[in-house]
Order: C-alpha cells, then structure tokens, then sequence
C-alpha cells in the first residue's frame, strides 16, 4: 500500500546566526570549542557558507557576504544565557517502541523482548496505530534536539515505509529499516517473517519505496536491518549480507547486549567462535554496519569490529534499565573503535539523546569503580559522542556533527534559563518572603548564580536540562521544531 509520493525538497531562505555556538572540534572530544560572538551563514540548501569569529555587529558581516544581504537573521540572546549546538545524531532508537518507553518492569531483554516488545511491534500491522505512534515519536525526538536517527521500525512494509514518510515530511533526517526476523524458533509466530525470502523481499519494497520520495537519500535512507542474530536464520542473514554488498546500503543490529543473548548465539551458530564473528561470517560487519550495545565483546571481537571499521552504536540508558550491563567505551575508544550514542527506546526509556549523554556519562563511572578512573568520560567527551561520534556512526562525518564551512546546518538553539545559570529570572522573593527566616540575608543572584563559564553552564545542562531548553532545531537549514 503506497503511502505517500511527495519527493523531499526544501528551499530555505538564506540565514545568518549570530550569538554564541558550542562544539566539538572535529578530532578532539575531549574539549569543547566555544565561539562567544560569531556568525554563521546557510545558504537557500542548508548548507554553512561562512563561519566568522570575534564579531562585533551584524551590519560588517552583511557587507562583507552581499549574497547574504536579505538574509533571515536569527540571534542568541546577549546575556551569555542562550547558545547554538549540532543536533544530535541518535544512532540506535526503535521507534514502534515509543509506546512503551518507561514500561520494562524487573524484565531483562529475552523475557523483555516477548512480554512487552513483539506485542507492541505486532501491533503495527495497523496502519493508523503506526501513523499515531510515528508522529508522536518523531515530533518527540524533533523536540529533543534529534535532528538524525537511525530507526528500527517492524516487519510491516506499509508502516515501515510511512515512518519514511513521516520523517520526510517533519524534516528529521533519518535512516529507516524494516526490520528482518525469520527464525521461526525464536520469534513469536505472530510476529515473524514467512522466510528468508520475504525478509529480503519486503525489505527491498522498502528500499524501493524510500527511493521514490528521496532519490539521492539527501534526508531520509533505507537501513538494513537483520533485528540480532538469533532472530534470523543462517540463509536470511547471508542474503541480507548479499543485498548490504550490492546496495551499498548501511547495515544496523544488535552485539552482545546481555548474557543470556550470547549464550543463545553460541548455542544457534556453534560453527562460528563468537558473535561478533557471525556477523562477519555473512558479510555484515563492514564500516556500514551500526552494532547496538556492544558490551560483552572479547578482545578478539573488539579487534575485529576495528578491523572491519564497523561502529557502535552505545546506549547506556537501555543497558541500565534492562539490567543488561555497562558498556566498556574507554576501551572501545582506546581499541580505535567509532563510537556514538542511541537512545534504544523503548530498552531505554527516554527518546532524549541529551539522557543518554547524561547517562554516558553516569555509567562510564560505574564501569570505573571496577576499570579504574581512566573509564570515566566527561561531559565533553559525552557530547562529543553524541554529534560528531554519532555523524562518523551514521558515515555522515563531512555534512553533520559541527559547524564548519561545507557542513549542513543541524543545529539546537539552547536557552539555559531554566537550568540555573544566571542571577535574574527566578522569584526566589515571591517563595521565599512566604517562609519565616531568620539568619543572613541571602548573598545576592549575582554571587550565587552567573558565575559558571561556558564549560560550567554546558555542564549543567546536560545534568540538569531537559527538552525545555530546546528552544529550536534546524535540520539542512530548514527550522524543523520550535518551542514556542
Ligand atoms: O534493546 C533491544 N531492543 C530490541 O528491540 C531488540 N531486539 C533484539 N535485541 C534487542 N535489544
Ligand atoms: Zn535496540
């Protein structure tokens, strides 16, 4: 059933911003790259013309880029409360799922996957309950500031492809796979492919279909998608090998997420030493290929994940909510390995990257009381996962992730007025006057708050923000989600 067959394109008004942006540098996570007083020009494709620093008024940098002369004009405010971000790239959500984000219980991924995940994904056989649950869930993650994700969607072709169109038509960059399960063993008879054929079949009308509405996948791509090992057959997973190589499509599934799950494969796939090299055993584990979770790799996985240039998708949220595990990412950084963050909803409970930053950050602590400190990663290094880590996950490292000349413009305006950061804006008066207090009179806003730096206020943010101070998000220019 075709859904929809509007081609993606998009015209935008050139726009200068000016204010304040934050990045990663491109090669360098452990700091953040700060421009107090810059302008950054998008031109009518989305695309960042100039970069300039130290800019003192608008009007000199309109007459020095005359293309730009009736450009838009977008500016942070000046109190130092509002700054530009690179969207960020979600490389492992599921988003049939989004119903059932914060439902898992004491469940762990096995009883977890049958009790409340097959049920939901069935239930998209309708095409109104996946029209419902797919725009909620990419308005949703729009809000957020997730201006790319890589999608898991069901086994149904008309659903699947209208999540296709749903990001297309809200502007999410995104890539979109039907997701393959043929092992009549493992998955649910009401939820699972008629054979390896179908999978591989129903797969390509999607392709076909994503195809049509974007030719040259400039938004929106096809994702293969084998859901994990144990959920296909041997012939599924070597065809789906097959098709990744004569596409040239990228690949995404799941590695290694909890014991039980390894214990599964080795006892399905006896002939191959370990998970890791099941997959590379059909012809998956290329530089395309997305691995979710990831943390019970052997050295010689780790190694052979790096020498294929396969990347990793982690998703600390979903591995602490299923009990699953904590992710070693120090030692995958350190082995070489791409490394970018994923929400997994509904594995993981929020559809907020900013979370799973956070979360990144939280685990990467426990991982340390038993690895040593060097585990721990930082706020920047976590961001840093989250844009730049996430554009190499999705092989999209040269258009999205940061802001220099020849990117496209994915970008969050951030407004830090409810995270703490500044003296005003707050009637502690009106709260307080209410109270009987005696003792010293309060120190004053000024000394109290608005004294962070840049670094200090980005921290805050990412502890103690939420989607309220996602103010706008831009995806190749186009404003995609405004609070309003
Ligand atoms: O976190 C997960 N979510 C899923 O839907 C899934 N399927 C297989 N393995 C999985 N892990
Ligand atoms: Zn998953």
């Amino acid at each position: 059933m075709a859904t929809s067959s509007r081609k993606y394109k998009v015209v935008n008004t050139p726009t200068i911003y000016f204010g304040t942006f934050i990045h990663s540098p491109r090669d360098e996570a452990s700091k953040l790259d700060v421009c107090e007083e810059g302008a950054i020009g998008v031109n009518s494709d989305g695309v960042i013309d100039f970069v300039e620093r130290d800019v003192k008024d608008i009007d000199s940098i309109v007459d020095k880029y005359p293309s730009f002369k009736n450009a838009e004009i977008v500016q942070t405010r000046p109190e130092g409360t509002q700054f530009f971000f690179p969207g960020f790239i979600d490389t492992h959500i599921h988003a049939p799922q989004y119903p059932n984000a914060g439902v898992f219980g004491s469940s762990t991924l096995l009883d977890w996957l049958n009790k409340y995940t097959f049920p939901r994904e069935a239930s998209l056989s309708s095409l109104s309950v996946a029209r419902t649950i797919y725009s909620r869930c990419v308005a949703r993650t729009l809000s957020h500031g997730t201006t790319t994700a890589a999608y898991y969607a069901t086994i149904h072709v008309p659903a699947t492809n209208l999540l296709a169109d749903i990001c297309s038509a809200a502007g999410q960059r995104a890539f979109v796979g039907r997701v393959c399960m043929d092992h009549k063993d493992i998955n649910p008879d009401f939820y699972c492919d008629e054979s390896a054929d179908e999978s591989i079949a129903n797969t390509c009308l999607c392709i076909d279909h994503i195809k049509k509405i974007d030719p040259n996948y400039e938004l929106v791509s096809p994702i293969i998608t084998p859901r994990f090992a144990p959920s296909c057959t041997a012939e599924a997973l070597e065809k789906l090998g097959k098709l990744a190589k004569e596409t040239g499509l990228p690949c995404q599934t799941h590695i290694s997420e909890n014991r039980n799950e390894v214990q599964l494969v080795k006892q399905l796939f006896p002939e191959h030493d370990s998970y890791a090299e099941v997959y590379d055993a059909f012809g998956l584990l290329t530089p395309k290929m997305i691995l979710g979770h990831a943390i019970y790799l052997s050295k010689k996985e780790m190694e052979l994940i790096k020498s294929r240039d396969a990347k990793i998708s982690h998703c600390p949220v979903s591995n602490s909510a299923l009990t699953s595990g904590g992710a070693k990412v120090r030692w995958l950084m350190n082995g070489g390995v791409t490394v970018g963050l994923g929400t997994d909803v509904s594995g993981g409970y929020s559809p907020s990257i900013l979370e799973a930053v956070r979360a990144t950050t939280l685990v990467s602590r426990h991982v340390a009381l038993s690895d040593g400190d060097e585990c721990k990663l930082s706020v920047e290094e976590s961001l840093y996962l989250a844009t730049r880590g996430g554009a190499k996950v999705v092989g999209l490292e040269n258009k999205i992730g940061g802001f220099e000349v020849g990117m496209e413009w994915d970008a969050q305006l951030i407004g830090l007025e409810l995270v703490e950061t500044t003296g005003d804006d707050f009637a502690e008066e009106e709260v307080v006057d209410k109270v009987v207090f005696e003792g010293p009179k309060s120190a004053g806003p000024v000394d109290v708050f608005g004294w962070e730096t840049w670094d200090d206020k980005v921290a805050k943010w990412v502890y103690n923000g939420d989607d309220r101070n996602t103010l706008g998000v831009w995806v190749k220019g186009r404003k995609v989600w405004s609070r309003t």
